[in-house]
């Protein structure tokens, strides 16, 4: 059970025994806590709130406790519970969605359900043949159209598909960046409405992808995001690639949104179903050095 995070918190680690050495350690000042959860990009208000609840010197399982206290995020796994289950992707252009959504696919899959893909994201030429070839590689049909065509038909052809092929499950890509604000607004609010025509359930979970590498200007793209179209829960993306680990605190209490999945590489199978107790272990591992 154990290590789950290890690979996206690999770097965070190294940054954390800058801080901390690479002994063992039993106990560790609470200076030293403060400067190495800095270090690791925890918020700073956070940090101070846990710090000061410390003693002079703390052990793992008491910071662990003080941590959890202010990890104010849910666990909350995705239920299947209806057919088809539409999951609309939403996020910044270069977050992950793409790579995201063939994950997905593959994860699902290998859990024997069926799944299509919805290209959406007709802003971009590149974007719809990114997400065909993931379908090639995942082998799972894609519904697409040319470039600059209307996303909102996509996504209601890729949700008919699925009603009318029995398929279990459907994942939509949209547009990152339009001309404007507005725009992005109207484009996904329509995708949603047509959605519910398409299906009056859907879109089932509307997830928001979050880059774990880009810090606090990635928290307030995702509150915009959050603002225009509301989402279930995030995904955090390329957390093996960033040595900000602590950022997913953050991020978890700035957008009071569940997370779902941890991204930890570029492979189809890179990611992790997010588990708050499992993520704050394998960070006092790397802190404390086992
Ligand atoms: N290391 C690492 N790289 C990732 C992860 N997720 C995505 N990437 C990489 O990040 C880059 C951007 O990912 P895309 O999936 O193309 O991003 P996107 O949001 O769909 O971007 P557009 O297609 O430009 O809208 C790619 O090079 C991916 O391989 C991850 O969890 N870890």
């Amino acid at each position: 059970m154990f290590g789950l995070f290890k690979k996206a918190l690999n770097k965070t680690k190294e940054a954390l025994q800058t801080v901390v050495g690479t002994e063992k350690k039993e106990k560790l000042s609470k200076e030293i806590i403060e400067e190495a959860l800095l270090e690791a990009d925890m918020d700073y208000d956070l940090v101070e709130k846990i710090v000061s609840k410390l003693p002079d010197e703390v052990s793992k399982d008491k910071l662990r406790k003080e941590i959890l206290w202010y990890f104010d995020t849910p666990n909350n796994k995705i239920e299947i519970n209806d057919k088809p289950y539409v999951f609309l992707i939403i996020g910044v252009n270069g977050a992950g969605k793409t790579t995201t959504i063939a994950k997905l696919a593959h994860k699902f899959k290998k859990e024997g359900k069926s799944v299509i893909l919805g290209a959406a994201d007709t802003f971009r030429a590149a974007a719809i043949e990114q997400l065909s070839k993931w379908a090639e590689i995942v082998n799972v049909p894609i519904i697409k159209t040319k470039h600059g065509h209307d996303p909102a038909a996509v996504t209601y052809d890729t949700i008919a598909s699925a009603k009318a092929k029995g398929i279990d499950i459907a994942l939509i890509d949209t547009a990152g960046r339009l001309h404007n604000k507005i725009n992005l607004q109207n484009e996904l609010k329509k995708i949603v409405n047509v959605a519910k025509k398409a299906y009056e359930n859907a879109p089932h979970k509307v997830i928001l992808i979050i880059d774990g590498t880009q810090g606090s200007s990635a928290i307030n793209q995702a509150k915009v995001f959050k603002e225009i179209i509301g989402a279930d829960g995030v995904i955090i993306t390329k957390l093996d690639g960033t040595a900000k680990g602590g950022s997913v605190f953050t991020i978890a209490n700035e957008l009071r949104l569940p997370i779902y999945y941890i991204g930890v590489g570029e492979k189809l199978d890179d990611l992790v179903e997010f588990n708050k107790e499992e993520f704050v272990n394998d960070l006092l591992e790397g802190l404390y050095n086992g």
